[in-house]
C-alpha cells in the first residue's frame, strides 16, 4: 500500500535530512529503495538517467528479446487500450530494465519522453532511482511507485506500475510497466499488470517442454485452462520448471526445481495423458491434468526397492559441467543469443545433448520451442521430410494434414540438428539455404515460409576431418562452425572422484544413496569410461538397483570390465613417465597399488587388474613386501 502525498513528502524530508523514518510511514519496498540508492550516493536533484541506445543498438537488443517481445504483444496491446483512457503509456523491458517497447497516449508518451521514459533507456534502479521498473527488479515483485517515492525529484511527475514476467526456471524474463501522470490518480494499475504479467508467464510454456511431462492442476476444476492453473513440468519424475500460481499453489518456491519430484507432491501415480481427476497433494486436494507424458524412464512394473525408492531412479539433478566447459557454455550461449550457429564436438556419451538443452536453456530463446533430429537416426530418405515438413498428400505414406517440419516447429526457439555429420550430402545444399534465405519450403509445393530459429549442431565425428575427405560440405561447415566447443572426454576430467559420488548421491531420492566403499570409488573414478557420462550414468543406476540395503558396495560388485581396470589414476599418475625404464614404471605401480590397499596383497592386485600369484611374482621380482588378504 503506498502512503498519502503528504505522508510520503514528510517522509522524504525526514530521510533526506538523516533522520530515520519510521516503517509505517512509507510502503517499506520504497524505504528499503530509497536506502539503496542513499547508499550507492545517487543524486536526488538533477540529471538523474542513463545514457540511451543508439538506434542500431536498441535494434540489437529488441531482436535479442524477439520471442519476449512477440509472447507480450496481445498484453501489451489490452493494456495499450486501459493506458490510452487514464493517459498512461504501457511499456515493456528487458530483464535489465531497458525499455524495448511502449504503446499508449501520445499526449503522455511526449511528456514521458522527457524524463527519457522511453525505448532504449534504462530504468534500472542503480541508474535511476527508485522507480516502478528498477525497484520491482531488484525486489523480483510487483512495485508501484507514485510521485514524491520516486527517489529523483525529477521523475516526481510520475506515478509507475510494473510486474516482473518470470519463465519457467524461475529467471525475470522482462517487466511490463503502466505509467502515467502523477497527478491522476490509476486505480488498478498494479493489478492490470500483474494479470499481463500473469497471461505471458502461462503462455511460456506452450511448445516449450516438447519432450517433458506436464501437469496442470488446481484446487478449483473451473480454472484449469486459465491462467491462474498450476503448471509443473517434470523430467524422468524431477520437477524442472513451474509457473508462479503453480509453485504458490503447493507451498513452494523456486528452490523447489530440480528438488522435488512427482512423489513428493502428490500422491499415486501420474495417471494418462489427457485425463483429468482428483488426486490429494501436499496442500489438499487438487484436480490434476496430464498434459502429456514424456517420461525416458519408465516406472518399474512392481517395486524392487523398499517403497522409499519404488519410481525409476533420476536422472542427475541438473546437468553440472566442469569449469572449463561451464566457461565454454556461459560464452556459447551468449553467441547463440547474438545469432551465432554453435557446433558441439565430442565423443559418444559426452554430453553433446545434455550441453545443447541447457544452451536452449539459459539463452534468451528459453520458453520457446527445442526442436531436436538425429541425422543418424532418422532412415535417409525421411531426414528430408522430418526437416522440410511436406504438404497434404506431398507422397504416398504422407500424413493426410501434412507435416510441419522441424524447421517450422523450431521458429522462435533452436534447432538441434545432432549427428549432423551423418547428413547425407544431397541435404546439405539444401540446409545450407535455409541457413542463409532463412525460409524452408515444404515438400510437394507451397509458398515458402519464413523461420527463425538458432542453430546448434552437434557432432562426434571431426567435422573438420569429413570436409577434407569431401564427405561434408565445407561451405556447410564454415556456416555451422562459427563457435566450436569441443566436451571434454570423461577420463580427461580431473577430480573424477568426486564427479562419480556427486552423480551416484544425484541419482538416488534424497539422502538415500546405497554405500559405496572407498575401493569401489577408485576403481569407478579410475575406469576410463569410453561411453563417457552416458555409461557412468547407465553403471551407476545398475549398481543402485541391485544394491542390498544396508551393505555397502565393493569392487567384487562392479561390472567384470570395469572391475579389470589396470591401475588406479593415483599409481598412473605417479608412475614414471612411460619412456622411462619398464622396471620403474611396474614397480612404482605395484607400490602406489599396495599403499592405496593398506598392503591387501589380493586388493592391490585387483586394482592392477592382476591375478594374486602374478602379483606375488612381481613382488619376488621387485623386492617388495606386502600383507596377503
Ligand atoms: N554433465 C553431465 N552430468 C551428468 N550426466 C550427464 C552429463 N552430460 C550427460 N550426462 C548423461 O549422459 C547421457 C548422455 O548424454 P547426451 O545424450 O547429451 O550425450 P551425447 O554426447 O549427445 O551422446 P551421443 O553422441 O551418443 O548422441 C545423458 O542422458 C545424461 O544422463
Amino acid at each position: 500500500m503506498s502512503a498519502p502525498p503528504d505522508a510520503v513528502l514528510a517522509a522524504r524530508r525526514r530521510f533526506f535530512s538523516g533522520v530515520p523514518v519510521a516503517d509505517d510511514a512509507l510502503a517499506l519496498p520504497i524505504l528499503r529503495s530509497w536506502t539503496r540508492c542513499a547508499e550507492r550516493g545517487l543524486p536526488v536533484a538533477g540529471r538523474l538517467r542513463a545514457e540511451p541506445l543508439t538506434q542500431s543498438e536498441l535494434a540489437a537488443r529488441r531482436e535479442r528479446h524477439e520471442v519476449l517481445r512477440r509472447r507480450c504483444r496481445p498484453e501489451l496491446e489490452a493494456l495499450h487500450a486501459a493506458a490510452n483512457a487514464s493517459d498512461s503509456i504501457a511499456i515493456l523491458t528487458d530483464p535489465s530494465g531497458l525499455v524495448l517497447d511502449t504503446v499508449g497516449s501520445a499526449d503522455f508518451a511526449d511528456r514521458a519522453a522527457k524524463v527519457a521514459l522511453r525505448p532504449g533507456v534504462s530504468w534500472s534502479e542503480a541508474e535511476t532511482g527508485t522507480n516502478a521498473i528498477g525497484t520491482a527488479l531488484v525486489e523480483r515483485r510487483p512495485v508501484e511507485v507514485r510521485g514524491a517515492e520516486h527517489y529523483a525529484e525529477a521523475h516526481g511527475i510520475l506515478t509507475c506500475a510494473a510486474a516482473p514476467i518470470h519463465d519457467p526456471f524461475g529467471e525475470i524474463a522482462g517487466l511490463l510497466d503502466l505509467s502515467g501522470p502523477a497527478s491522476v490518480p490509476h486505480l488498478h494499475a498494479l493489478a492490470l499488470v500483474q494479470l499481463a504479467a500473469d497471461q505471458v508467464e502461462h503462455r511460456l510454456f506452450e511448445g516449450a517442454f516438447p519432450h517433458h511431462t506436464l501437469v496442470r492442476f488446481h484446487a478449483d476444476p473451473s480454472y484449469l485452462g486459465t491462467a491462474r492453473e498450476g503448471i509443473l513440468v517434470f523430467e524422468d519424475y524431477r520437477l524442472v520448471a513451474a509457473n508462479r500460481p503453480g509453485l504458490a499453489l503447493l507451498g513452494l518456491g523456486w528452490d523447489a526445481l530440480g528438488a522435488r519430484r512427482f512423489s513428493d507432491l502428490f500422491e499415486g501415480a501420474l495417471g494418462r495423458a489427457g485425463e483429468e481427476r482428483r488426486v490429494r497433494s501436499v496442500r489438499g486436494d487438487v484436480m490434476l491434468r496430464l498434459d502429456r507424458q514424456a517420461l525416458i524412464v519408465p516406472p518399474p512394473a512392481r517395486p524392487v526397492r523398499p517403497p522409499a525408492r519404488a519410481e525409476a531412479p533420476a536422472a542427475p539433478e541438473g546437468p553440472r559441467f566442469d569449469p572449463q566447459t561451464e566457461k565454454d557454455l556461459g560464452r556459447a550461449v551468449r553467441l547463440l543469443d547474438a545469432g551465432v550457429p554453435v557446433l558441439i564436438q565430442g565423443e559418444t556419451g559426452a554430453g553433446k545433448e545434455v550441453f545443447a538443452r541447457q544452451m536452449h536453456r539459459r539463452s534468451a530463446r528459453t520458453g520457446r520451442a527445442f526442436a531436436a533430429v538425429n541425422c543418424a537416426a532418422v532412415p535417409e530418405g525421411l531426414i528430408e521430410s522430418e526437416l522440410f515438413g511436406y504438404e497434404e498428400g506431398a507422397f504416398t505414406g504422407a500424413r493426410r494434414s501434412g507435416h510441419k517440419g522441424l524447421f517450422r516447429e523450431a521458429d522462435g526457439g533452436v534447432l538441434f540438428l545432432d549427428e549432423i555429420g551423418d547428413m547425407p550430402l544431397s541435404l546439405q545444399s539444401r540446409l545450407l539455404r535455409v541457413l542463409q534465405e532463412r525460409e524452408v519450403t515444404p515438400l510437394g509445393g507451397g509458398r515458402p515460409v519464413a523461420v527463425d530459429f538458432a542453430l546448434i549442431c552437434a557432432s562426434h565425428r571431426d567435422l573438420k576431418q569429413l570436409v577434407e575427405q569431401g564427405a561434408f560440405r565445407a561451405d556447410l561447415y564454415f556456416r555451422i562452425a562459427q563457435y566450436t566447443v569441443t566436451l571434454p572426454a570423461l577420463r580427461t576430467l580431473t577430480d573424477r572422484e568426486a564427479l562419480v559420488s556427486r552423480i551416484w548421491q544425484e541419482l538416488a531420492p534424497a539422502g538415500d544413496a546405497p554405500l559405496l566403499s572407498a575401493e569401489c570409488l577408485a576403481v569407478l573414478a579410475g575406469y576410463d569410461w569410453p561411453g563417457n557420462f552416458r555409461q557412468l550414468v547407465g553403471t551407476l543406476r545398475v549398481l543402485q538397483a541391485l544394491a542390498e540395503p544396508g551393505e555397502a558396495l565393493t569392487v567384487d560388485d562392479l561390472p567384470a570390465d570395469i572391475r579389470r581396470v589396470p591401475a588406479p589414476p593415483c599409481a598412473i599418475a605417479s608412475a614414471p613417465a612411460l619412456s622411462g625404464d619398464l622396471d620403474a614404471v611396474t614397480r612404482s605401480a605395484i607400490e602406489a597399488a599396495l599403499q592405496a590397499a593398506g598392503g591387501n596383497i589380493s586388493q592391490a592386485a585387483r586394482r592392477l587388474g592382476i591375478h594374486r600369484s602374478t602379483l606375488h611374482r612381481h613382488l619376488g621380482t621387485h623386492g617388495k613386501a606386502g600383507r596377503a588378504g
